[in-house]
């Protein structure tokens, strides 16, 4: 045995194990049977760590590691592993020898002791994924996604296992396909590996799933807080073309009083698919129609897939034939594959040089008005290919070394999303960039929000849409959100009510459509779906504070925005497998409908008093409730103490002055709240240019006391207004703000 600065190496006559222990709860298992160094992929955030103490104990048959919350066990034969805590009750822990390594593929085996497995990121089907098994290869999948569809856009090579006495994490950091078998194989053991790369893990304790996230993410990164026009609604279809038209899309929103703040541009706003031009007759004045657009207070996001053109004339291909940017084929030569554009080349973007090339490519594109950039077709897909992407042994230039594009597949958008943001970031500095990715592997929320690609307008998809988002917030990535109303297949009047009564309350909320299908504006169902649409739209609005302090805590702790049930209730066992419900932050809970005519479900309500949104009817938890939900109705649930803060709508973020944020207050005995403001803009919050504060009551007898702190000020422009109402309360004899009796109709603090 060695010990090294982080942790301890040990040998036996087969391989080495390298351990490190990276915090209280975070260890990193690296495993090999050739002497090679451990080579973190780009999911890995952190670079340096506070190695906390730990003890060692060597002993004839082990070797004991011992933390503040963990002792890890080495077996010095096998030189399998097991996870304990203080009280010598088991973790987790290999399954005869743990890892194994073949011809084929490298593998570890656990013993089966979960009762549930969550995360693996995008993944259709249901939230808890014991029995099944799972693998990771970025897909571009058409046909519908559904239970039996295993692979899809992204991979997260992370899950979350738990039972009823501990919760853990795994975080496979391998970038090669990777697959899971959570239990189908044996009801014994459960095992993880990939086809190539090394066994190299982090093993994550926490004290719940909350913490378990929370120290995945400290290793893979946060997103940071992105522009505040991004939580708005947004339109898009495949696609808005002439620009005539997308001015008219534009001015029918504001006409009909529906708030919208992003219009898409698909790919046909280019000139024969051709990323960085535009098309010169569809889109002759584009510049002129983005100052139009710009007037009405639209954002404006444009498509960029990585698929360049093969075509001498056209300036992208010809330098990046020059400057041998392209990814090449085992023979060293430029790769062309088919997709939008024809044949086309894909830019390596692993080498750091082609990223900032890409980057720069932007510049223009932000100068003439563009906002945001979405990027498609990255997973990458190339049509036509029996595995739907270019060749496993294609080669692309990682840290001036060749790796073949089997390890580099999966991480391919992730480095494509940086050449992005980092390019926005370089043409306007003190501007928050929106990038938007099709394809990703852990970590990519450093990069980009996301959407889970092309569903159908089918009510399945309707209900997938939660599991599916709810996972991928499990896995670190807050930022996410489907097709509103399906992309392919023709959406329908009630299909596409019910959908947007449920995505409003998802992180990202676009309503995006193929070509050839019913058009999927907000009035075009008719004007029950208009009216409706409205008014969920304006609830959208009228959230932001509340939806932006989530991002807040997202971008401090990576902690998802959308929260399966079991995130805040996980003592209470029944949540543990809801997945057609969820909740908004920690104080409202969302049951959409996702059934043609219905017009009521079954809602399960945790713990707690539960009050309903719409009419105050209070309901006590640890029960199932059928209740009504017409038309217009989402079921909606505030718990008791919790706190929601609203602003007035307005047709787009920055509209209007914000005047006024009222605090709404549900009964309880008490109740604590978070909220954060900044501009919502730059980044000056991160130079202290923000105000945090602490909101707080307690309630008896008919006296509340309510408690208002500033604990962080620096943001001037802040709303001065905070008006209180108090909800459900029956009788209030008293009411007092920080300490001082107020008139119970004048319960507001001006700052
Ligand atoms: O930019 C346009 C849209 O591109 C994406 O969706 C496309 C998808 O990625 C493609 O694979 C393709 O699907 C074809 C499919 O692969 C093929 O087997 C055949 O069935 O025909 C399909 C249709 O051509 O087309 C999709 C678009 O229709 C992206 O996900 C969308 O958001 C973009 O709007």
């Amino acid at each position: 045995m060695i010990k090294t600065s982080e942790g301890i190496i040990v040998r036996n006559e087969k391989r080495k194990l390298e351990l490190r222990v990276l915090s209280d709860k975070i260890i990193n298992v690296f495993v090999s049977d050739k002497e090679e160094k451990r080579k973190d992929t780009i999911a890995i955030e952190r670079k340096e760590y506070d190695i906390p103490k730990f003890t060692l104990k060597e002993e004839l048959e082990s070797i004991l590691i011992e933390t503040n919350s963990l002792k890890v066990k080495i077996d010095k034969n096998d030189l399998s592993v097991s996870f304990l805590d203080k009280n010598e009750s088991i973790i987790n822990e290999d399954y005869k020898g743990g890892v194994k390594f073949s011809e084929t593929d490298v593998r570890c085996y656990k013993k089966l002791r979960e009762d549930h497995f969550y995360g693996f990121g995008e993944k259709a089907g249901y939230l808890d994924k014991k029995g099944e098994r799972l693998e990771m290869w970025n897909t571009d999948e058409f046909m519908t996604h559904n239970q039996t569809t295993k692979l899809l856009y992204e991979s997260y090579p992370f899950f979350i296992g738990m039972n009823d006495y501990h919760t853990y994490g795994i975080f496979l950091d391998n970038s090669f396909r990777s697959f899971f078998d959570m239990g189908q194989e044996s009801q014994e053991y459960y095992f993880f590996g990939a086809y190539g790369g090394q066994m190299n893990y982090y093993f994550i304790y926490g004290r719940d799933i909350k913490e378990v996230v929370e120290n995945y993410t400290y290793l893979t990164g946060r997103m940071s807080l992105p522009p505040l026009w991004v939580l708005g609604y947004q339109q898009s279809r495949y696609s808005y073309t002439p620009q005539e038209r997308v001015l008219k899309i534009a001015k029918t929103f504001r006409e009909k009083d529906i708030p919208c703040d992003v219009i898409y541009l698909d790919i046909d706003y280019m000139e024969g698919y051709r990323v960085f031009t535009w098309n010169k007759d569809t889109f002759k004045n584009y510049k002129e129609m983005l100052k139009q657009l710009k007037e009405m207070g639209f954002k404006v996001v444009t498509i960029v897939d990585p698929g360049v053109k093969r075509d001498y004339d056209y300036h992208v291909y010809r330098e990046g034939i020059e400057k041998g940017y392209f990814v090449k084929d085992k023979y060293g030569i430029t790769y062309v594959g088919k997709v939008w554009p024809g044949e086309a080349c894909f830019p390596d973007f692993l080498q750091e040089e082609v990223r900032y090339w890409w980057g720069e490519k932007h510049r223009e594109f932000i100068k003439d008005g563009i906002d945001g950039i979405w990027n498609d077709m990255n997973e990458p897909a190339v049509f036509e290919t029996p595995t739907k992407t270019m060749p496993e042994d294609n080669i692309h230039i990682l840290d001036g070394e060749k790796i073949l594009h089997k390890e580099a597949h999966n991480v391919y958008a992730n480095y494509m999303a940086m050449a992005t943001r980092d390019g926005l970031l370089r043409i306007k500095p003190n501007e928050r960039p929106f990038v938007l990715t099709r394809a990703g592997f852990s970590g990519i929320q450093r990069y980009a929000a996301m959407w889970t690609g092309d569903n159908k307008s089918l009510y399945e998809h309707l209900l997938m849409m939660m599991p599916m988002l709810i996972n991928i917030g499990l896995s670190g990535q807050p930022f996410a959100g489907a097709d509103v109303g399906g992309f392919e297949g023709d959406c329908n009047e009630e299909l596409f009510i019910r959908w947007i009564e449920a995505a409003i309350f998802t992180p990202f909320l676009r309503v995006h459509s193929a070509i050839g299908t019913k058009d999927q504006e907000p009035w075009s169902f008719g004007k029950k779906a208009e009216d409706i649409s409205r008014k969920y739209i304006k609830m959208r609005y009228e959230l932001l504070p509340y939806l932006y302090d989530l991002f807040y805590i997202a971008s401090q702790k990576g902690y998802p925005i959308m929260r399966p049930l079991v995130f805040e209730y996980q003592d209470d066992e029944n949540t543990h497998k809801i997945y057609d419900e969820f909740l908004l932050g920690d104080n409202l809970l969302v049951a959409p409908i996702y059934l043609p005519s219905k017009e009521k479900r079954e809602v399960y309500l945790p713990k707690g008093i539960w009050y309903d949104y719409w009419t105050g009817k209070e309901f006590k938890g640890e029960s199932y409730y059928l209740v009504d939900a017409p038309i217009d109705i989402v079921p909606l649930f505030v718990k008791k103490g919790g706190i929601l803060l609203k602003q007035q709508p307005q047709s787009f973020v920055g509209e209007k002055e914000i005047k006024e944020i009222i605090i709404e207050i549900y009964k309880g005995e008490e109740g604590h709240y978070l909220h954060y403001e900044d501009d919502g803009k730059s980044f000056d919050y991160t130079k202290g240019i923000y105000n945090l504060f602490e909101i707080g009551f307690k309630y008896q007898g008919g006296k509340i006391d309510i408690k208002f702190d500033r604990i962080h000020s620096g943001y001037e422009k802040g709303v001065k207004k905070y008006k209180f109402v108090l909800k459900n309360f029956d009788e209030i004899e008293e009411v007092k703000i920080n300490g001082k009796k107020v008139d119970k109709e004048k319960c507001e603090v001006i700052l």
